[in-house]
């Protein structure tokens, strides 16, 4: 039993109802990445700084011809102190144009980090104002995998849209605003020529997208086979069905043969046609310039610019064509992130003012009717009471409803009506924090983070000394095999534990609520094996912590039910019997059957 776990299945099959972002992904993007404003215009500039500068450099080599040829035809010879300048000037701005296209590059790369870090900072303080039920209707990985992938994903796409893309879009525009200026009709047929590489492209991969497919198909296919064959390899043999497991097997194998073959023949052809209909139009061009060149319409420096500029314009426009794969998944990442950071939030204005008036522990659940999914109530006026020091014990079988009871104690989830008190205030008016500091739970899972023993005892506290985590650590009798360890209280642990045994990670969120010293305490007792030292251990520690204090257990050990105040037996929502254990057991109702049947369930029914 855990508490808050989610359902996702169940609302995986109708599908989270995801609204879209509140503004274009892209527009929101452009507005974060805009927080680093300087940043950004300077970026943009030295991109066009760089892009301009090297338009420049075929005109400069163009001049350089130009002065060639006028020395050649005429008498003076070749101006070579001229000739020189000019490529000396060439040289200087072909450095300017890399060192310009260097800093565009780190700029780039800090405001997309800059972006990043804000929006993964967002999302983090987004977390802790989403509704549980939010959290509840999607797998936990998604939400994961929005903070860590689609943030990274959305970031380096805006790092390739400043370099690459504005790059490439400045240079077409420059290269074609050049060519234009030199000869309108050249350009036309430059461009012409640009557009039918552009199509051949499009229609091979129109025809080529289907082969990958049934290549992947076929793929995947082949995968399945083998990782039955290997994983039921045994029962094969055993079974004698090796040879048609062969047959099996060699059929897919030829139609991943085929389905290859096919597809990479069509990819194959796609760069000798493109790179064919790209020397024709560097023919075509080149022969209409010398024409034009030979009728004095056009230098014979403008022709070799005009040439170069041919050369360099399907560079800016393939590159653009293959980032708009890359600029798609970056904007459908940006959506995700987005759609998370719109969506509807926990309401906390109420919270925020009330105190509970007195703070003795005293719970409350009034009248509560509560279910997780509109058509489906779990409680219906569900009332009890646990008076200040008092432990209530809550028993039942599996989806009676124990786990949603914690789950609106520690206001994960809202009643649709009725109230739940503590000390008189309803905790749906508490400020979050308050209400965890006063409140404090162990579920069966203990969460641990990544950080040292002592990190995870002062957990939630602030302001705590050695002394108080020792000291809160020896009531939870985990001090013992704390300082066993080699690095005691500075042992690393991780989220899984890193090498304690699940009843150590038990004893350390104990420790943890020993050193918060909550008015309410909420356990979910373990059912899940620990050697028997530990579980005495956590008995005896358990025990301690309920001392004084106000427990509500989700109860698996008879120790507990003994103990308890107050028995509530949940079934189907409802509480169908209250009382002590003594009285409950001699009534020879649900509790008593309930205590038959789990004799020998209960953790330490000998005792
Ligand atoms: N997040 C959720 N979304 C939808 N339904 C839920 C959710 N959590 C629990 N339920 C359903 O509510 C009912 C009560 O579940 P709950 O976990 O409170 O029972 P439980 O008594 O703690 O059971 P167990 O001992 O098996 O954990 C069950 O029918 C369960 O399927």
């Amino acid at each position: 039993m855990t508490v808050g776990k989610g359902r996702a299945d169940e609302h995986e099959k109708e599908g989270p109802q995801e609204k879209a972002p509140s503004a274009r992904p892209a527009l929101r993007l452009v507005t974060a990445a805009a927080h680093d404003r300087t940043r950004l215009v300077a970026c943009l500039l030295l991109s066009a700084l760089s892009v301009g500068l090297s338009l420049v450099v075929p005109r400069l080599l163009g001049a350089v011809t130009d002065l060639v040829v006028a020395g050649v035809r005429g008498a003076g010879g070749v101006d070579l102190t001229a000739a020189g300048r000019l490529l000396v000037l060439a040289a200087v701005l072909v450095l300017a144009s890399a060192a310009a296209a260097w800093g565009r590059g780190r700029l780039a790369q800090s405001v997309a980090q800059g972006t990043a870090y804000r929006l993964r900072e967002a999302v983090s303080a987004k977390l802790s104002r989403l509704p549980m039920a939010y959290l509840d209707g999607r797998p936990r990985g998604d939400v994961l995998s929005r903070m860590t992938n689609d943030i990274e994903n959305t970031s380096m796409t805006l790092q390739q849209a400043l370099t690459q893309i504005t790059a490439a879009l400045l240079t077409l525009a420059g290269l074609l605003a050049a060519m234009l200026w030199l000869s309108p009709a050249l350009t036309v047929v430059a461009v012409g020529m640009l557009v039918s590489s552009a199509l051949v492209t499009q229609a091979l991969a129109r025809h080529s997208r289907p082969q990958y497919a049934r290549q992947w198909d076929a793929v995947g296919e082949v995968n399945a086979f083998v990782e039955e064959a290997v994983t039921g390899h045994t029962e094969l043999v055993a079974g004698g069905r090796t040879d048609r497991a062969g047959q099996a097997f060699a059929e897919r194998n030829r139609r991943l043969y085929r389905a290859g073959l096919r597809a990479q023949f069509l990819a194959g052809v796609m760069s000798p046609a493109t790179t064919f209909i790209g020397y024709l139009g560097y023919v075509l061009v080149a022969v209409l310039g010398g024409v034009r060149a030979a009728s004095g319409e056009l230098s014979v420096g403008d022709v070799q610019a005009f040439v170069t500029y041919t050369l360099q314009l399907g560079g800016p426009a393939s590159a653009v064509a293959s980032v708009v794969g890359v600029l798609q998944s970056g904007l459908s990442s940006a959506r995700r992130v987005l759609v998370l950071l719109d969506a509807p939030e926990t309401h906390e204005p109420a919270r925020t003012t009330a105190r509970p008036h007195d703070v003795s522990g005293r719970i409350r659940f009034d009248d509560v009717t509560f279910g997780y999914t509109p058509d489906r109530v779990l409680f219906e006026g569900l009332s009890f009471e646990a008076a200040p020091g008092e432990t209530v014990a809550i028993v039942g079988p599996t989806g009676a409803g124990k786990s949603t009871v914690v789950n609106l104690l520690l206001g994960f989830h809202a009643p649709w009506s009725g109230r739940v008190l503590l000390d008189g205030t309803d905790i749906a008016e508490l400020p979050r924090d308050i209400l965890h500091r006063r409140v404090r739970a162990v579920l069966q899972d203990p969460w641990l983070f990544t950080g040292t023993i002592a990190e995870n005892i002062a957990y939630g506290v602030d302001h705590a000394s050695e002394d108080d985590i020792r000291r809160a650590a020896r009531a939870a009798r985990a001090d013992h095999f704390v300082r066993a360890l080699p690095h005691g209280y500075a042992t690393v642990v991780g989220e899984d534990g890193g090498g304690l045994s699940t009843g150590q990670m038990q004893l350390i969120a104990l420790a943890r609520v020993f050193l918060c010293d909550p008015e309410v305490l909420v356990l979910d007792e373990a059912t899940s094996a620990v050697d028997a030292r530990t579980e005495l251990l956590i008995r005896e520690a358990t025990a301690r912590l309920r001392r004084g204090r106000t427990s509500i257990v989700i109860a698996h050990r008879l120790s507990t039910v003994r103990d308890a105040d107050t028995i509530l037996v949940m079934e189907d929502g409802r509480v169908v019997e209250r009382g002590r254990h003594a009285e409950l057991a001699a009534r020879s109702g649900r509790y008593a059957a309930l205590h038959a049947r789990l004799d020998g369930g209960w953790s330490d029914t000998t005792t």
